[in-house]
């Protein structure tokens, strides 16, 4: 039951959030149902900013359901719960294992425009419920497309979704979301470590859809099998660079400093995604500090994914905190944690010692380091120092 519990939850959220939430960046008033997080679980009630999460690994239990009876295809579960466990991940594993969790339902979502769309438009949803009014999601075109891709992913046979026509979907159904939900949701075009062959498109749809809401591009997958980005990836870095394409880089997750050095230094990247094993090496954690490098820390991630001791005492972040860093705290991948944003929170404070001012300052900085263009960042930075009593409202 407890596995259920917690997603449950975080479909409801609390009035005092729900008039934070009110946004100046896109306009009315937001309504909603709200409540039912017991204020323990909630620790920081605010607006916050949220710069590392997969969408495809943040989708509903209950859609993965719905998309596979509609479309007749097979799954070894048959309610919410029995195939909430067979997902989830309720132990520290390794990278590769936890990778292997997408094979049990991404067939099901990748190929179908109508089921792309949904789990886009869900995301935002479940995104403003947490209380997050600016949210940078990222995902692989190609491994919800089932034609123009080589191979075509999770044995489907061949159709005709292109990773264009994916992007375009998921463009779709964030936009709507924004709409309906009054926050704020870019996207994050990933290439995959073991598909430099891909990465190319990446590049060239990043530049396609820059105005259509991508802001950046992003290398993700088994960073334990392939160390040193290859060709492919360097070539698309560099044509992103040359372009004025935001880039991030999954690094020293499970890898070592030598991979967060190559990001930074071969792939251009601006921020790094997780980067906890930077600190193995301290000349170049201080390079990075002094150069303002932002990381992108998820905090319960790290602990299920094997990438950091599971004592959450001894987590990285603590010393990022101690050495006023610039990170975000960051879900990743929520379906396959059974996990909320206010976990990550929780976490942050019941074992790190994170305080309000602490949660204050990280969220100033996270929306310092998005990649909206100088003037969104500057509302969404206005935004939350307002309602985080920093500055006199100018609402009126
Ligand atoms: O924590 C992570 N580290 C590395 N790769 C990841 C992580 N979470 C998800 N993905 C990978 O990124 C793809 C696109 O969203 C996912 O399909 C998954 O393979």
């Amino acid at each position: 039951m407890h596995i259920i519990a917690r997603r449950a939850a975080m479909s409801i959220g609390s009035p005092v959030l729900s008039a934070l939430c009110t946004s100046r960046l896109t306009g009315s008033r937001r309504t909603s149902t709200m409540a039912e997080h017991t204020p323990e679980q909630v620790v920081f009630n605010k607006p916050k900013v949220e710069l590392h999460v997969h969408l495809d690994g943040a989708i509903r239990v209950q859609t993965i359901l719905d998309i596979a009876k509609k479309r007749g295809i097979f799954l070894p579960a048959n309610t919410v719960e029995d195939l909430t466990s067979v997902i989830i991940l309720e132990e520290p594993a390794t990278l590769t294992k936890f990778l292997g969790k997408f094979a049990e339902y991404m067939h099901v979502v990748a190929g179908d425009r109508e089921a792309i769309k949904r789990i886009a438009y869900e995301f935002v949803e479940d995104k403003a419920k947490e209380g997050v009014i600016y949210v940078e999601v990222r995902y692989s075109p190609h491994f919800l497309a089932n034609t123009k891709v080589d191979p075509i992913p999770w044995d489907q046979k061949e159709g005709d979704l292109s990773p264009d026509e994916v992007v375009h979907v998921v463009n779709e159904g964030l936009s709507e979301g924004e709409r309906a939900f009054n926050i704020k949701a870019r996207s994050i075009l990933c290439c995959m470590r073991h598909m430099p062959s891909w990465s190319m498109d990446i590049v060239e749809l990043c530049k396609k859809y820059r105005h259509e809401g991508v802001v950046a591009i992003d290398l993700a997958g088994d960073e334990s099998l392939n160390c040193e980005a290859y060709p492919g990836h360097r070539m698309a870095y560099e044509e992103a660079a040359r372009c004025g394409i935001h880039r991030t880089v999954h690094a020293g997750e499970v890898g070592p400093p030598s991979v967060v050095q190559e990001a930074v230094e071969v792939l251009k990247a601006e921020r790094v995604g997780h980067g906890y094993r930077t600190l193995e090496d301290q000349a170049l954690y201080k390079k990075l500090l002094a150069q303002n490098m932002h990381f992108e820390v998820c905090p319960v991630s790290s602990k299920l994914t094997g990438a950091c001791d599971p004592d959450f005492t001894k987590h990285p972040v603590i010393t990022f905190r101690k050495d006023k860093a610039n990170y975000s705290l960051n879900t990743d991948d929520p379906l396959i944690f059974n996990s909320t944003l206010h976990l990550d929170y929780s976490t942050a404070q019941k074992y790190m010692g994170f305080t309000e001012e602490e949660f204050k300052r990280l969220n100033i900085r996270s929306a310092e380091s998005c990649f909206l263009p100088e003037k969104e960042k500057k509302e969404l930075l206005q935004q939350l120092r307002e309602a985080y009593g920093m500055i006199e409202s100018t609402a009126f």
